[in-house]
């Protein structure tokens, strides 16, 4: 066992394999996939190499749970979710050493994903017995319509390293709600979260077959063409790149219709006028931007700051970056505050957007570079300032701690901006002016507004974007209704004479 996996105080949680049926297994070629530290490189433990047999037993085994899980009250349903709930709890300080193990975000952030993520249990075993139908007046004489929500049936999560727990949570709190069963594919990079996650849900009760979760690296082509093209499989929910969402949306209609949600990739604004309150914008800006080291999809991506007070906001965020954030390894530091990327080619791409940056003009005021002393993952918390459309950064996600500033001059200007992207998952602004605040809010095209907040996530609130950034909500009262469908009953009851 790895020397930190030494420290959770139940080891049992440390688990190797994946679960289908109510019973931990491996892969029938008995094939693995090693998993690493990314802060050390170090080898973690192994998960199973599942491939499309493996896959369809997953399947068939939620396929089978589905038809009991389906009658259980929603009341019960909410019982379950609760227990499973208040075990993250209880074991919150395992989950964290385990998310900042396979992910690499410090430990005070990954106790804060924790409760983000059970946060998602404690919500939607609330949603559960609060999923109305209506009474509709007919348009036909004698005729009352009704509706009914029913449970999609098995759902396929694919999830991303990004937040190992909370995108698990996100959608399998939604589904299990919704009495759905699902087959969880977590990422090679952060299995063992997900298998932790899973095994809480059984020590709270959740029936075999309800959760199945397995995993794959090598195999992740079959694995995934074989989720989206059974036809017991209902519904995908993924959340992850635009590139990959696109083909598993075609594998989707290519044997069956499914319902499907896409969490895609992001390219947010964060515009800063020339009337808003810059101390708070520079706090909105360094949680936004650098949360879990730039890796999460609604972080700022582009920060555009207005003409009139771009100096004194550049140079308090470089101030900031350079006196308070300290990179390396979390487990081996406690004043660290930022951790490494996930791999290598991450680094690469942050590594690529400033050189591409600075040949193009801009000036670093903080970073800039990779920190091969702590690992080759490691990059700088990065300040840049003349940022322009040109450079990479303007059109790609960088997802990594590389803050790049632009200067505008006008509010419809920053807008056009703003809207210059194909994604459309969050934006940012900060304003004193209320006309202004609404009247940017409306413009921006996007899923999600910040104004004067760096800080939207929150389980009680619709999360998802538009454009290429996807479709579908997760968490807040819309989450659980991707699970659903709607049955309209039409009833006669005869046609009386007027009285
Ligand atoms: N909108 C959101 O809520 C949200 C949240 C987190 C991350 N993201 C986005 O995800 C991206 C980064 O995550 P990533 O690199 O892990 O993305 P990714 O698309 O490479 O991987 C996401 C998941 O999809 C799986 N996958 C990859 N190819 C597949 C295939 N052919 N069939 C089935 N599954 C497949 C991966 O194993 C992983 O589990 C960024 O663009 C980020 O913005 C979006
Ligand atoms: O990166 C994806 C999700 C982040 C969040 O839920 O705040």
């Amino acid at each position: 066992m790895a020397s930190y996996l030494s420290q959770l105080k139940d080891k049992s949680l440390f688990i190797e394999q994946c679960l289908v049926n109510g019973r931990w297994i491996h892969a029938k070629s008995g094939r693995t996939f090693k998993v690493e530290n990314p802060a050390t490189g170090e080898a973690i433990g192994e998960c199973p190499e599942f491939s499309k047999d493996d896959t369809e037993a997953a399947i068939n085994a939620a396929a089978q749970a589905f038809n009991s899980f389906r009658k259980v009250t929603a009341r019960g349903r909410a019982k379950l979710l609760r227990g499973w709930y208040n075990l993250m709890l209880e074991n919150a300080d395992d989950l964290s050493l385990l998310v900042t193990l396979e992910n690499g975000k410090v430990l005070a952030e990954a106790k804060g994903e924790v409760a983000y993520a059970a946060s998602f249990l404690e919500w939607f075993s609330e949603e559960a017995p609060r999923t109305y139908g209506d009474t509709i007046p007919a348009t036909n004489a004698g005729n009352q319509v009704i509706t009914i929500k029913e449970p999609v049936g098995v759902c396929a999560l694919i999830t991303p390293w990004n937040f190992p727990a909370a995108m698990i949570t996100r959608k399998a709190g939604a589904a299990l709600a919704a009495g759905c069963t699902v087959v969880i594919k977590s990422p090679a990079e952060t299995p063992f979260t997900a298998n932790a996650l899973v095994e809480l849900a059984h020590r709270a009760g959740v029936p075999k077959g309800v959760i199945n979760v397995i995993t794959t690296d090598r195999n992740i082509v079959e694995v995934g063409r074989t989720l989206t093209m059974s036809p017991l499989v209902k519904k995908v929910s993924f959340t992850g790149s635009t590139n990959v969402g696109k083909l598993l949306m075609r594998q989707c209609a290519e044997t069956t219709l499914k319902k499907i949600s896409l969490e895609l990739g992001g390219n947010a604004p964060f515009i800063v006028f020339d009337d808003a309150d810059i101390e708070a914008a520079v706090q909105g800006a360094l949680v936004s931007k650098f949360r879990s080291s730039g890796q999460t999809c609604v972080c700022a991506n582009r920060i555009f700051v207005q003409d009139a007070v771009y100096d004194k906001f550049a140079n308090k965020l470089a101030a900031h970056v350079r006196d308070n954030f300290v990179v390396g390894d979390s487990l081996k530091s406690a004043n660290v505050t930022h951790g490494p990327l996930i791999h290598d080619r991450a680094v690469q791409k942050v590594h690529e957007h400033v050189i591409d940056a600075v040949s193009k003009g801009a000036k670093i005021l903080v970073g800039g570079r990779k920190v091969p002393e702590l690992g080759p993952n490691f990059f700088q918390p990065t300040v840049l300032a003349g940022m322009t459309c040109e450079m990479k950064l303007a059109s790609e996600e960088t997802f990594g701690p590389v803050a790049g500033l632009f200067r505008f001059k006008t509010e419809q200007e920053v807008v056009k901006l703003a809207n210059s992207t194909d994604m459309g998952l969050a934006a940012y602004f900060f304003t004193k002016d209320n006309q202004r605040a609404w009247r940017v809010a409306k413009a921006l095209e996007v899923g999600m507004v910040g104004l004067n907040t760096g800080l939207i996530s929150d389980s009680a609130a619709p999360f998802g974007g538009i454009k290429s950034s996807g479709f579908g909500r997760e968490g807040s009262k819309y989450g659980i209704e991707e699970y659903m469908t709607v049955k309209m009953i039409t009833f006669y009851y005869g046609v009386t004479s007027a009285i």
